[in-house]
């Protein structure tokens, strides 16, 4: 019972025509050979594109499927016909049981409806008698939170508002299949810890899909990835951290960014010393290697020593690490017109994955900026195992009496 397949996919492909005429004028050619029995259904022709193309998994009760991928690579259109929004153009879905889904904000709602006729609307499409929603509607209302306007057209609701009734329902509603978008983030912090909090609750009873853009949540819930490329399934499996790795390195860059610069200095050279490699440019450190940083400023104008601020920041941009700035006492020189310097950290533990420097000079006195530049280098951090917090700390073990 446990382990059964609740939701099973096999070959599943949508196409999508570019250009509305021609999506019409196909749609009547199919429609005639449709009835022919003549229909070229994995053939793409002008205009056309695969949003969904050859999909395939199984999900059982106690899993959770992660959908990633960049913009416009077919994770919602897949979810939509999960949720038989829309019509696969071929493949098959099989579905056990009933199905919760949060696809679209204020999909599935009647916006003239009130909050309250829109609860027992969708219970009686999940196929809940009027007395069994009785049961169910206040639970979902104090779930949502909008007892103050559970009597007001969805129409008037917030994004929010319609997030959170669109979860309530799909959560509170016992769903076999629980279909997620990244619409979730559309409510405040608080209600979203309060929906993954209710996703760990219902996850043994459940088979959830979850599409989303934010990496370390997908991480924590799912157990299964699809990493989405222009419909097609780059990457499939449980390896989560190995899909996650791959949808990281398409948005990798190594062009820095001049936010400010008062043109007193030049960033001359800003580079990783002690390194163990390259990959495709961007230097690789070890766990637990010397973290070694020279610097070299070019001086146009400036008279004295500034003080160096380096924030590290991980791959979606969350500073992760400040570096102690410079005193007064440090006994940096300006030598030949140039300041180089060299900083360094014993035994860096930040853990798996890229990260990038953030570099600021100001005035050690007056605090006023000199240079600032985003992103002055890429490095990547190599460990066997896959970590996701941000540090893996060295600590003993030892026995106490
Ligand atoms: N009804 C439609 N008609 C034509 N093209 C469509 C339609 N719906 C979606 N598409 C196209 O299908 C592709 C996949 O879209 P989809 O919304 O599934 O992407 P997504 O992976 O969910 O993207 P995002 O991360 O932006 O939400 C896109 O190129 C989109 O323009």
């Amino acid at each position: 019972m446990n382990n059964e397949v609740l939701l099973k996919v096999e070959n599943l492909s949508k196409k999508f025509c570019k250009d509305l005429k021609t999506s019409l004028w196909y749609g009547v050619k199919d429609l005639a050979s449709g009835l022919s029995g003549n229909r070229n259904e994995r053939e793409l022709r002008p205009q056309e594109f695969w949003a969904v193309k050859d999909i395939s998994f199984e999900l059982r009760r106690g899993e959770c499927l992660g959908l990633i991928g960049h913009n416009g690579a077919g994770k919602s259109t897949l979810l939509k016909i999960l949720n038989g929004l829309i019509n696969p153009d071929a493949g098959k879905v099989t579905i056990k049981g009933r199905v919760g889904a949060l696809i679209e904000l204020g999909a599935g709602f009647n916006p003239i409806l009130s909050g309250r006729e829109n609860i027992y609307n969708n219970g009686a499409i999940l196929g809940f008698t009027r007395k069994e929603i009785d049961q169910k509607v206040e639970e979902i209302i104090d779930f949502a939170e909008i007892r103050e306007f559970i009597d007001m057209p969805v129409q008037n609701y917030s994004s929010g508002m319609k997030v959170r009734l669109g979860f309530a329902v799909a959560a509170q509603m016992e769903p076999d299949v629980l279909i997620v978008d990244e619409v979730l983030a559309v409510g405040d912090l608080g209600f979203v810890l309060k929906c993954f909090k209710t996703i760990d609750t219902i996850l043994p009873k459940t088979a959830i899909v979850f599409v989303s853009h934010g990496m370390p949540m997908v991480s924590k819930i799912c157990n299964k990835i699809i990493l989405m490329d222009h419909g097609k399934a780059q990457f499939q499996g449980e390896n989560v951290g190995k899909a996650i790795d791959l949808y990281y390195t398409r948005f990798a860059n190594n062009e820095s960014n001049v936010i400010f610069s008062d043109n007193s200095v030049l960033l001359q050279k800003i580079e990783l010393l002690n390194v163990r490699g390259y990959i495709s440019d961007i230097p690789q450190l070890e766990w637990q290697d010397d973290f070694v940083l020279l610097i070299e400023l070019k001086i146009e104008s400036l008279i004295e020593i500034p003080e160096f601020y380096i924030v590290i920041s991980d791959k979606e941009q969350r500073p992760v690490a400040l570096l102690k700035p410079n005193t007064e006492s440090s006994d940096l020189k300006i030598e030949n017109g140039f300041i180089k310097v060299e900083i360094s950290h014993r035994k860096i533990q930040l853990s798996k994955g890229t990260y990038s420097i953030n570099f600021t000079a100001i005035t050690m006195k007056s605090k006023a900026p000199i240079l600032r530049i985003n992103n002055a280098l890429s490095f990547q951090m190599i460990y066997e195992e896959e970590i996701w917090p941000p540090f893996l700390l060295n600590v003993k073990f030892e026995n106490v009496n």
